[in-house]
């Protein structure tokens, strides 16, 4: 029943290990939760493309290198997403919400600390086996 939305979402890592969050903006879905930068793919777009240029739109970084990392499904009450996650490890810039979010960059142990929606929860866990961590 209905569409999926296909969404590509970063992880972006630094050399030191912490990863970049941002809290959404109230008035979206799922507003006020943190949340791995990126948003939802368009027409004529690959998932990469569009990674990039959410990330170009939102944080102020440009990828220069990205990997697969994990594909979650989930329903929500209003629609169903398909979080199409990428590790994000080489890219250039401060990273800075520019759309007026908070972004934080937080250690592997501690992205528990914060609430994320629920679709996150396979994308922590990921992180985790991938990282070995906790
Ligand atoms: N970016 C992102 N979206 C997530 C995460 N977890 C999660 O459930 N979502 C959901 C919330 C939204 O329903 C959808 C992403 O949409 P979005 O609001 O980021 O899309 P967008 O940046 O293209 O924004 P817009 O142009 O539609 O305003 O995926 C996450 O960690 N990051
Ligand atoms: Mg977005």
């Amino acid at each position: 029943m209905g569409k999926v939305v296909h969404v590509a979402v970063g992880v972006v890592r630094r050399k030191d290990g912490k990863i970049l969050i941002a809290r959404r903006p109230e008035h979206l879905h799922m507003g006020g939760r943190w949340e791995f930068p990126g948003g939802k793919v368009e027409a004529g777009e690959t998932v990469q493309q569009a990674l990039t240029r959410e990330l170009r739109e939102e944080v102020a970084i440009e990828v220069t290198g990205l990997s697969p990392l994990t594909k979650i499904r989930h329903t929500y009450a209003e629609k169903t997403v398909l979080l199409d996650t990428w590790w994000v490890t080489e890219f250039r810039g401060e990273a800075k919400g520019l759309e007026g979010q908070q972004t934080t960059w937080v250690e592997v142990v501690d992205l528990n600390s914060y609430q994320f929606p629920d679709a996150n929860q396979g994308i922590i866990q990921a992180i985790r086996e991938a990282e070995n961590c906790c």
